[in-house]
């Protein structure tokens, strides 16, 4: 049997969760654990998937300790990986992060734009927090992050812990787009092979091939021309994400060299999408109302249990699998093929060397490491740069309580561009946020 491990989710009341342990189940053979330590500041949250996880466990993993705590010390010390999902401010923050930029007819969206700066200055908190609580017991600990926005957070994190080789920042949007590509050409995901650059939520697929190096690459850009890109995914067939995935039909047929991640919609159709938005009913109401309201009510489903008669295991989610998979990759060293966050430092050898980049790469013991990508032209280049612009004022905003950098930041970021504008919406997400960050 492959070496056991001990690992914490941190942000264990995520309605994801649930899907998650049913994955970590599946993996037993391929990531064996030890215990499983669930840990939020929100015991009620927790609470509510808490008797569901429990039974998973007792009946599929019974061999694995089962933690549930509140308390950061047990949950950050002798720990081999943590998967860090935190929501800093919960649904309730992501819902004003939509909805107030939309007062000013601004993208109104969870990473992306004004809101995604919002979301970004309260994740910096309470990761800088959580990471070093962890690193005061053990720099070895794996720090696996999907905790958003990742752009924000993974070069914020490196600026406040640049020697720290064991903080790993994932997006799972990739992945996600790979599986909806596998179902349009009807090859297994497992045997594509894509190539990628951009920064996170905002980059493009440039190659597609399989293990035998056929190439679907033309093959899947007529098709993204030609036909309404609909996602696998059942989670994003709501509006907001129907939405996206429709213009990446728009957009190729404007410019068909590479295919966009859906988020880079944002940033092409800012007037569109916000026209296309209700300010009263956005994404954060929409999960609420769907992924949120099933997974608690199947876990209710669970209390004053002994067995899963009748109860479904949840598992298959993209978001379990990546995560459980990385971690497999480093724990044995596998070096497997994945689109990873990474410091740039020449693999795209004409942009910025400390911006953290998403290509393809691979991960194995020491982290993720980007295949070279080479020099790219001038259009990405000009997108990107002002995009990294966007992401380092902001985390040097927060760094520094700058509220200047942080409206010089919010005029770089091409859904907002008119300064009185970003003056406008800074200002109201500033006393939407006052307990989370302030700037002067
Ligand atoms: N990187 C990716 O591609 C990706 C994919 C999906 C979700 N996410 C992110 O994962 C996170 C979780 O989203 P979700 O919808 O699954 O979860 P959720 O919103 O259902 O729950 C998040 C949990 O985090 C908890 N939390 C908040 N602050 C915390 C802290 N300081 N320490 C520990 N726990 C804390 C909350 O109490 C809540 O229970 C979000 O940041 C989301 O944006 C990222
Ligand atoms: O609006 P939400 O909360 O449903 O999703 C927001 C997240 O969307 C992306 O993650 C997707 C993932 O790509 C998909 O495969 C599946 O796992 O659902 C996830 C959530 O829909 C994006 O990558 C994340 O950064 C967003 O937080
Ligand atoms: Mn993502």
């Amino acid at each position: 049997m492959r070496k056991q491990h001990v690992i914490t989710i941190s942000g264990a009341g995520s309605a994801r969760v649930p899907a998650l342990v049913g994955t970590l189940v599946n993996y037993k053979e391929r990531f064996p654990l030890s215990k499983i330590i669930f840990y939020d500041i929100d015991e009620e949250r927790m609470g509510f998937m808490e008797a569901y996880n429990r039974l998973v466990l007792r009946s599929y993993y019974p061999e694995c300790e089962v933690v549930f705590t509140t308390d950061e010390d047990e949950a950050y010390r002798n720990v081999d990986f943590i998967f860090c999902q935190m929501r800093v401010g919960k649904t309730a923050m992501r819902s004003l992060d939509e909805k107030i930029p939309l007062r000013y007819g601004l993208v109104g969206q969870e990473t992306c734009g004004p809101g995604g700066f919002a979301y970004g200055m309260r994740s910096l908190g309470a990761m800088k927090e959580m990471v070093e609580k962890v690193r005061s017991y053990s720099k070895d600990t794996w720090i696996l992050n999907y905790t958003n926005p990742a752009a924000i957070v993974a070069l914020g994190l490196d600026r406040l812990f640049p020697d720290d080789k064991r903080i790993l920042n994932l997006c799972d949007q990739p992945f996600s787009l790979l599986k909806s590509y596998s179902k349009i050409l009807g090859v297994p995901q497992e045997s594509l092979r894509a190539r990628y650059f951009g920064l996170n939520h905002f980059g493009w697929f440039t190659e597609l091939k399989d293990t035998e190096g056929n190439d679907y690459f033309d093959t899947l850009r007529s098709y993204l021309k030609d036909h309404d890109f609909k996602p696998f995914n059942a989670e994003q067939r709501s509006k907001s994400w129907l939405d996206t995935y429709v213009r990446v039909n728009k957009y190729m047929k404007l410019m068909d060299e590479y295919i966009p991640t859906t988020y880079m919609q944002y940033y092409m159709f800012p007037d569109e999408i916000v026209a296309e938005s209700d300010p009263d009913y956005t994404r954060a109401d929409e999960s609420r109302d769907s992924r949120e309201r099933e997974v608690f009510e199947l876990c209710a489903g669970a209390a004053g249990k002994d067995h899963m008669d009748g109860l479904e295991m949840l598992t298959n989610s993209v978001f379990g699998n990546l995560m459980v998979e990385v971690a497999e990759s480093i724990a044995y060293d596998l070096n497997r093929e994945f689109i990873v966050m990474v410091k740039n430092q020449g693999i795209i050898d004409n942009f910025e060397p400390e911006a953290i980049v998403e290509v393809a790469g691979t991960i194995g013991k020491d982290g993720a490491k980007g295949y070279p990508f080479g020099p790219i032209k001038p259009y990405y280049k000009g997108l990107m740069e002002g995009q990294y612009a966007y992401e380092l004022l902001t985390v040097e905003a927060f760094l520094e309580k700058d509220y200047t950098k942080a409206l010089m930041a919010l005029t770089l970021n091409r859904t907002v561009v008119d300064p009185s504008k970003a003056k406008a919406v800074l200002d109201d997400l500033m006393e939407a946020n006052k307990d989370y960050w302030t700037l002067r």
